[in-house]
């Protein structure tokens, strides 16, 4: 798909980024987003929700505020009080009437962005949704375990809840503003149960929900920080979705 054309509109979007132990990557993503946004003439902001690394992000995203004023914000939280909340407490800030939602590491890459953006204004999505299992779309440096794991969830989500959407577990999102909030004030799911539970919710709800094929790389630097609780919590979530719709 061609990218987003230079527009000149008033659409501002703001880049919800929640990091743990991102120091390495931090400095290049930004890069690549505001390289990316300044390239489509979008006004733009990115939102850094850093929960209290040990690494020294936050040390690094300060300078990064300094460096791309007035774009790039720092909301750092003390501990680490997971995904979910950070995209909460990251929106409190946000300025944007549309609202991107991405992980540091790279495995979201920016230039995928604009893509988004043109399948947005072509479609009138409520939400566009990056997808590995679609389309071109793929992952790349997972091992088989982790590769089955995703595809596994995304299967069983489908079975149960049938909605309708390739990638119920990936997080790189583009949102309507009112619609994330919205979403947010109906959805209880805060861990990484909560990218399946949006887009259930939102489909249940008929918001309009497109696809754009990304190719998933798994991080170089640092590591994941799922585990075999927030797997047990992912089933978990996907039954009791299916109970209460
Ligand atoms: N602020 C904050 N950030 C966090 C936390 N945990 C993780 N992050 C940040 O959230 C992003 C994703 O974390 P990863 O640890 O890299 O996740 P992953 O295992 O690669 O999982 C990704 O893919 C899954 C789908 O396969 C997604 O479900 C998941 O949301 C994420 O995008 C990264 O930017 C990481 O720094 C936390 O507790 N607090
Ligand atoms: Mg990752």
């Amino acid at each position: 798909m061609a990218p987003a054309k230079p527009s000149s509109s008033k659409d501002t979007y703001s880049v919800i980024l929640p990091t743990f132990n991102e120091r390495q990557n931090l400095p290049i993503i930004t890069w690549l987003l505001n390289r990316t946004f300044t390239e489509q003439n979008l006004d733009w902001e990115l939102i850094i929700v850093d929960d209290g690394s040990p690494d020294g992000t936050q040390e690094v995203a300060a300078q990064l505020v300094t460096a791309y004023a007035p774009h790039v914000l720092l909301r750092p939280r003390t501990g680490k009080l997971g995904l979910g909340t950070a995209y909460v407490h990251g929106l409190q800030s946000a300025r944007g009437n549309y609202i991107v939602i991405m992980d540091a590491d790279f495995s979201h890459h920016p230039k995928f962005i604009p893509q988004m953006i043109a399948a947005q204004r072509a479609g009138g999505f409520d939400i566009v949704t990056g997808t590995r299992y679609a389309g071109d779309g793929g992952v790349y440096g997972w091992d088989l375990k982790r590769k089955l794991t995703s595809k596994g969830a995304n299967i069983f989500a489908d079975t149960v809840l049938r909605p309708g959407v390739s990638d119920l577990t990936g997080s790189f999102r583009l949102y309507k503003r009112a619609v994330l909030e919205r979403l947010f004030e109906c959805t209880e799911a805060r861990g990484f149960t909560m990218q399946m539970a949006l887009a259930v919710t939102a489909k249940s709800k008929g918001y309009s929900i497109g696809e754009v094929p990304i190719s998933f790389v798994d991080r170089v630097y640092g590591d994941s920080k799922l585990g075999g609780e927030e797997i047990v919590e992912y089933a978990k979530g996907v039954l009791q979705l299916w109970w209460s719709t």
